[in-house]
């Protein structure tokens, strides 16, 4: 087991988003997680990297619960999981390279050659290598997620987690970053866990599939299970509120 929540709850004010949340994520496994806006999701992905604390419960990273640590055992925790945010989250006063880059400079001692080199790979991976030099806005939405996930991947993390990484994006650039994502977990056997509206990505790049409505965690099953689903809260969630 990879990461672990155990009976976590999380409130913001004395509002319950999250309520008794128990998940289990193998290594080497991709995680969707799927459910209404505001049911809770960005906030279930921001515990399990320690972006915010559980008010009650434990979240195992590998052998150890985060939600004790303190910010400078958390930062270490953090260089084995890489994020790829919903807005890509790019320096804007950067070029590409230096985006991908940055989390390298900071926090490891390996030359400017070195990491030239681990640049030119990463970007050649999410098929951006012509585009090293360009800035942030001079690219397009699907491009800017692709050197988000570039970055996310430079450290060959064991863990990346995705909020919404196919959102705003037509469906052919969805597509590219849905075979990003499974290349990541076939190539590199990353443990995945991604926040998505997105069914056709969901079905096609996770080994399961997390339901969550109103906080709580309803469904947690593969594909084929989460579409024969009985529950018409799941139903109604995956053919956008077309019953059927
Ligand atoms: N820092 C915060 N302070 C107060 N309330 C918050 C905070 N973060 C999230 N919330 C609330 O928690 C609820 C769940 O938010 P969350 O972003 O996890 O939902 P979501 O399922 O990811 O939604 P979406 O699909 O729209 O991104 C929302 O009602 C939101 O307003």
């Amino acid at each position: 087991m990879l990461i672990k929540l155990i009976d976590v709850n999380k409130s913001f004010k004395d509002y319950k988003v999250l309520k008794n949340i128990n998940l289990s994520i193998n290594k080497g496994e991709t995680l969707a997680i799927i459910g209404a806006s505001g049911s809770g999701k960005s906030t279930l992905l921001k515990l399990m990297i320690g972006l915010e604390r559980p008010s009650s419960g434990q979240v195992w990273i590998k052998n150890e619960d985060i939600a004790k640590l303190n910010e400078e055992e958390l930062d270490k925790v953090r260089l084995n999981m890489g994020m790829v945010f919903q807005y890509s989250a790019l320096f804007d006063s950067m070029t590409v390279a230096d985006n991908v880059a940055f989390g390298l400079r900071e926090h490891s001692s390996l030359t400017e050659a070195e990491i030239g080199h681990i640049v030119e790979e990463k970007l050649n991976t999410v098929g951006l290598k012509d585009f090293a030099n360009y800035m942030p806005n001079e690219l397009s939405g699907g491009m800017k997620k692709r050197v988000s996930l570039a970055r996310a991947i430079a450290f060959e993390p064991e863990i990346i987690l995705y909020d919404e990484p196919t959102s705003g994006l037509d469906p052919v650039m969805a597509g590219k970053i849905d075979k990003l994502i499974k290349y990541t977990q076939e190539k590199m056997h990353v443990t995945s866990v991604v926040v998505t509206h997105d069914m056709d990505s969901a079905y096609y790049i996770a080994d399961r599939i997390a339901m969550i409505y109103e906080g709580e965690i309803i469904a947690l099953e593969d594909a084929h299970a989460i579409k024969t689903s009985s529950d018409k809260r799941v139903q109604e969630f995956i053919n956008g509120g077309r019953i059927i």
